[in-house]
């Protein structure tokens, strides 16, 4: 079948947007695979599929495919290139939109200056709920966040790693680091997203503090490796922070793509991520 599709990016996390709303879509994980792949097809560290809502009250439905072909449930840099392509191709004229989620129904809303800002709903931090198996594992209490425990092994050596965990709607282990630019995401991270305490795998974060409102961030995400930007990721980095009793919102993130911010006004409340969204091209693909 042949599919139209705009390329865009957000803040260098790099997309594939597909209207299934004009387009019939069936695809298999093989084949969101392949349009994922920079060699075989486009190339993304997501695909980002725009849909009819099912639930009332809701403007659209949005799907997330990584780029390994798996589904997930959220994706805050998709939010912003979701919302600003539903607006360029007159789908809606509306600036604030409702979008259904498989994690919840998030608000993303048009600013006036082209960035998005996308209230991306409460964070989750009970560890079962993450999901994140805590049994029998004892945790460091840090100001009112708990950091846990990670062993990975690394060829014969044994290392620990403390970890918050927080779930956006999608998993995350975040980690602080003296200086991200020589933290070990390549080596580590694989071994995190694939930790066995996370059953459904997990985005493993590496934070570096550069004052009580800004931070550096990078993200080695689950089913895509490390990208330049993660939206939920950021968003999991700063409440984990903030819980620490480390940040006060608003913060601003230094991703290596670009920069991000997020404001939270504590637990129970909705996390807001600004940031760019950028439309790249447009194309036709068969697949
Ligand atoms: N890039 C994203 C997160 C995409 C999903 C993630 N890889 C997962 O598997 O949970 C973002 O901007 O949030």
């Amino acid at each position: 079948m042949k599919l139209k599709f705009t390329k865009m990016h957000g803040a260098g996390n790099d997309f594939v947007v597909i209207d299934a709303i004009s387009q019939q879509i069936d695809l298999t994980p093989a084949q969101w695979k392949q349009l994922g792949d920079r060699r075989f097809g486009v190339g993304a560290d997501q695909m980002l599929v725009v849909e009819k809502p099912t639930q009332p009250g809701c403007d659209f439905r949005y799907r997330i495919f990584n780029s390994d072909g798996g589904e997930v449930e959220q994706c805050g840099n998709g939010a912003r290139a979701f919302a600003k392509f539903v607006s360029q191709k007159g789908l809606t004229d509306k600036r604030s939109i409702s979008v259904e989620t498989m994690a919840g129904i998030i608000a993303p809303r048009l600013e006036d200056n082209g960035n998005v800002t996308v209230d991306m709903g409460a964070p989750v931090l009970e560890p079962a709920r993450v999901p994140f198996d805590a049994d029998g594992l004892d945790g460091v209490a840090e100001g009112r966040d708990t950091l846990w425990p990670l062993v990975l092994e690394l060829g014969g050596d044994k290392e620990t790693v403390l970890v918050s965990v927080v779930s956006m709607g999608n998993p995350h282990a975040v980690q602080l680091v003296g200086d991200v630019d020589t933290a070990p995401v390549e080596l580590t991270g694989p071994l995190i997203e694939h930790h066995p305490r996370f059953p459904r795998r997990v985005n493993a974060g590496f934070m570096q503090l550069l004052n009580r409102q800004h931070i550096r961030l990078r993200v080695f995400e689950r089913g895509v490796g490390e990208t330049l930007a993660c939206g939920t990721g950021t968003c999991a980095a700063v409440v984990a922070g903030i819980r620490r009793g480390l940040l006060d919102s608003p913060v601003t993130v230094d991703a290596r793509g670009g920069q991000l911010a997020i404001a939270w006004a504590g637990e129970g409340q909705p996390v807001y991520l600004t940031g760019p969204a950028v439309t790249v091209y447009e194309g036709e693909i068969e697949i």
